[in-house]
């Protein structure tokens, strides 16, 4: 196991600030029911006695922020005062006794805001022994023995369908050939969809624009957002199809905005259109409406994707087992950091379904890239029908942010998670007191936070 030796590796202390980026300005973002998403997250640090950091994050919108960031604090006993290498020697000790605690699990368990709160101290967990080893987390991940890395997973409640030894097994299969996969991947890339021409705030000169824009980068996987009214969804997914033309691929993203039948209806209508999958066509928690919707839409060539909001790895096996998904959407910040997100890639495999993760939101294309990296060297071993989300917005504000080049994802180089924020993008736009919101509460862009806003109590 590449557990850092515990020298200095005592956590004295765990940071959590609320970031915040106007995206509503400019419809970035929106979907059908985001309508006017400020793009932020929970951003936590972690220090060690000697010195050395683990930066982690859950992406939030807007006020939900404050939200998160006081469930941050209220899990900080589990991390302060505690040896980042004994962590890392039982991690799977570590994951259920922060999500189990019985003072809080009430309030989850395994889901909602505490999850998300879970999701970014794991997140800065990972990055931190990534650093230590001096890797990036995708090598890190390669690097570990199977037995090494599923010891880093609780696998409560989905022993029903894969057991720890099954899932080594599947590991130990795909060992052969891992460093030329690795290579291939330094060398190539990974290919990436782009969601950036289709948010549903962006005109119609907007979506021109950024269609030509994303086809002369090489993309050839475009999605749209749809879900609040029939007759302009299909106007606007006839004028992408125009755009992208006959041979390039459409997929299209309702977030959550139908029932089930309507989902079916909706899609029904919009077939002709060819879309390669509706995404979140009806609440993320209705497994079984889920698995109607995709047998309803099979004979139309329409797949079902989800898991944005997929609450943890119990919803994605039902997923999984039921027929509910085609295309497996992880989000590396939303459900308990890379150990449980290892029990969903390996069940997925076993299923048979793809994982093209989940990456509309920031600093979720810096760490998704790592995961999708990891299963094509150690799991899956193969790209096929599978891609990894762009959106390219808050790319910037990242000390090592992710490189795109003609419609790939490069890979990684820098050790750990890819998360760091620069400090001048701290200075600007942590709320409510970073310049930038100071400015724009002055020059009345937005109002300040009022005495309901936690920021303020
Ligand atoms: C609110 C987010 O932008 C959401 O619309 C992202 C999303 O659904 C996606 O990227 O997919
Ligand atoms: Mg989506």
């Amino acid at each position: 196991m590449p557990v850092p030796d515990r020298t200095g590796l005592k956590i004295v202390d765990i940071d959590v600030k609320d970031v915040r980026f106007p995206t509503s300005l400019g419809g970035h973002g929106s979907d059908a029911l985001h309508t006017d998403p400020n793009y932020s997250c929970a951003y936590v640090t972690i220090t060690t006695e000697k010195g050395s950091k683990g930066y982690g994050l859950t992406f939030t919108c807007g006020r939900g922020t404050e939200v998160v960031v006081y469930n941050v604090r209220s899990l900080k006993k589990f991390i302060l005062g505690k040896n980042a290498a004994d962590i890392f020697a039982d991690f799977a000790g570590f994951w259920r006794a922060i999500t189990n605690d019985s003072q809080m699990r009430w309030i989850g368990p395994e889901k909602g805001v505490i999850h998300l709160a879970v999701a970014a101290i794991l997140n800065s967990l990972w990055d931190l022994w990534a650093r230590l080893e001096n890797k990036p987390v995708w090598r890190l991940l390669v690097d570990m023995e199977p037995e090494e890395l599923v010891s880093t997973i609780d696998f409560r409640y989905i022993t029903d369908v894969l057991t720890k030894e099954e899932a080594i097994q599947l590991l130990k299969d795909k060992n052969n050939g891992k460093q030329k996969r690795v290579k291939y991947l330094e060398e190539n890339g990974y290919p990436a969809y782009t969601t950036q021409v289709g948010w549903l705030g962006y005109s119609d000169e907007t979506v021109k624009e950024l269609c030509e824009k994303y086809i002369k980068l090489g993309f050839t996987h475009f999605k749209v957002k749809v879900g609040l009214n029939l007759e302009e969804d299909y106007r606007r997914c006839t004028q992408v199809r125009k755009y992208i033309g006959k041979d390039r691929f459409l997929m299209v993203d309702a977030n959550q905005a139908w029932s089930v039948n309507e989902a079916i209806d909706w899609m029904k209508k919009l077939a002709p259109l060819n879309i390669l999958w509706i995404e979140e066509p009806t609440s993320p928690d209705d497994v079984l409406g889920h698995a109607t919707i995709s047998q309803a839409l099979r004979p139309y060539g329409i797949g079902v994707a989800t898991g944005e909001m997929c609450a943890n790895r119990v919803m994605f096996k039902q997923f999984l087992q039921s027929g509910g998904m085609q295309y497996c959407q992880i989000d590396s910040a939303r459900i308990g950091g890379i150990n449980e997100i290892l029990a969903v890639y390996l069940m997925a495999y076993k299923f048979n379904v793809k994982v093209c993760p989940h990456a509309g939101g920031v600093g979720l294309c810096e760490m998704v890239q790592h995961l999708q990296y990891w299963d094509y060297a150690s799991l899956s071993g193969t790209m096929e029908g599978r891609l990894i989300e762009y959106v390219d917005q808050q790319h910037e504000h990242f000390y090592d942010p992710t490189l795109v080049e003609n419609a790939k994802y490069l890979a990684p180089k820098l050790p750990g998670y890819s998360t760091q924020f620069l400090p001048e993008t701290l200075e600007k736009y942590t709320y409510p007191n970073g310049s930038e919101w100071q400015r724009m509460f002055k020059e009345g862009i937005f109002p300040p936070p009022d005495d309901t806003e936690l920021a303020n109590i």
